[in-house]
């Protein structure tokens, strides 16, 4: 059977690692069977430009009839000043609000070839295998009412809502103590529930729903300590489980225990395990074109996409051990690059990627 990835490149450095990742599915066709249609629409600010809006009617059409999405990144300084409902961003939350995609799987791996390339020292880090769970459609991010007003007083005042669902709440937990059960049973559930409400409700449901998890342990801890202990200790985590804006924080912070956030793959799944996947990265403007952003995490996010939503577990785990082997052979690009390694572009990162891919198919 032929499966179809709707393929969304978006802004900045988006195309130049999506196009690596497209190369990897190249060979997967090429040397291992793999039956896949690609198709590529517009989002973000490229959709701007093209349509004026962030998340045009015929991409989300896309993105409904494919069997699971891959996203590069959107966003960045040229569609900066315009009015909020049409910058690149929105059509991130759009796609991901109307797909249902609230289970957003962020895990963070260290390769050990990349101990060095941590700023933690590296028995801080070695082995780590942590997985940030993240709720990706409500909270903050969608919570109404939202907006900008002129007070009492005559000056503007902005706000959002922190609004969670008992629903959401059960959703997302569900999800993350299945996981945790299939990995060393620890979860950790992070809020703020010693100052917010919604993190109140949110402490009290999860508790609840351990109930039926009596084999996954369950742990507590306020979002500001959780940020020290990722850097502090990060091994002691399994799983965490988190809302939308504190999932999105301590992801970038445990980027960087992998030695770079160009390492990051995720998943966002709706209750059914369809998917995009795309990744933690934005669009990096600072060195967009230039041929020197790191591919992995959008390979990698790749490989999530054939574990989870194609039931190619197979071709998902060559995928992953093609990059082990890359990082082996001492290819590095910037971000990742240490002393005495080999330091490669973009282009030559992904080449180096399908070259592993192949030599493991002949
Ligand atoms: N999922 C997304 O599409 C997404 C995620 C985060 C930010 N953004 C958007 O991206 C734009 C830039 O945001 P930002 O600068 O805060 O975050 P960013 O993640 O784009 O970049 C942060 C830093 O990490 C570096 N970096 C990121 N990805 C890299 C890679 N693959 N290889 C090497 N280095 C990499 C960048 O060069 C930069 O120095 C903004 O418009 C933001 O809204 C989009
Ligand atoms: C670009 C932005 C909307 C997005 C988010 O905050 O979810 C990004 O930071 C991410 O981590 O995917
Ligand atoms: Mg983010």
């Amino acid at each position: 059977m032929t499966v179809k990835i709707a393929i969304l490149s978006g802004d900045g450095i988006g195309p130049e690692i999506v196009a690596e990742a497209i190369k990897v599915i190249g060979c997967l066709r090429k040397h291992y069977g793999f039956q896949v249609e690609l198709e590529e629409a517009q989002i973000g600010g490229a959709a701007v430009d093209t349509s004026g809006e962030p998340l045009p009617e015929a991409t989300l059409r896309l993105a409904r009839q494919a069997d699971a999405i891959l996203l590069g990144a959107v966003g960045g300084p040229k569609w900066e000043t315009l009015e909020r409902r049409r910058r690149p961003e929105q059509g991130l939350l759009a796609i991901r609000s109307a797909l249902g995609l609230f289970g957003n799987l962020r895990p963070a791996i260290l390769y050990a070839e990349l101990a060095g390339a941590s700023t933690l020292r590296p028995e801080i880090v070695a082995d780590l295998d942590i997985l940030i769970v993240r709720e990706l459609t409500g909270g903050i991010y969608f919570g109404e009412p939202r907006g900008v007003r002129t007070s009492g007083t005559g000056e503007r005042e902005a706000y959002n809502t922190l609004l969670y669902r008992e629903s959401e709440i059960v959703r997302i937990a569900r999800l993350a103590f299945e996981i945790a059960g299939k990995r060393d049973a620890r979860l950790c559930s992070v809020d703020k529930a010693n100052v917010l409400e919604s993190s109140g409700l949110w402490r009290e449901v999860v508790t609840q729903l351990s109930g039926e998890y009596p084999q996954v342990e369950l742990s507590h801890l306020y979002v500001d300590n959780a940020a020290m202990q990722l850097v502090r200790a990060p091994k002691q985590f399994d799983v965490i489980v988190t809302g939308n804006l504190f999932g999105d924080i301590l992801s970038d912070c445990a980027a960087m225990l992998t030695g770079s956030i160009g390492m990051l793959p995720s998943a966002a799944l709706d209750e059914r395990g369809k998917g995009m996947y795309e990744p933690v990265h934005g669009s990096a403007p600072d060195i967009a074109g230039r041929d020197v952003a790191n591919p992995l995490a959008t390979i990698l996010s790749l490989a999530m996409m054939l574990r989870y939503s194609l039931n190619q577990a197979v071709l998902a785990e060559r995928v992953e051990s093609a990059v082990r082997c890359v990082l082996a052979e001492g290819y590095r690009t910037a971000d990742i690059h240490t002393a005495g390694t080999r330091r490669v572009g973009t282009r030559e990162m992904g080449e180096a990627v399908t070259a592993a891919l192949r030599a493991v198919a002949s």
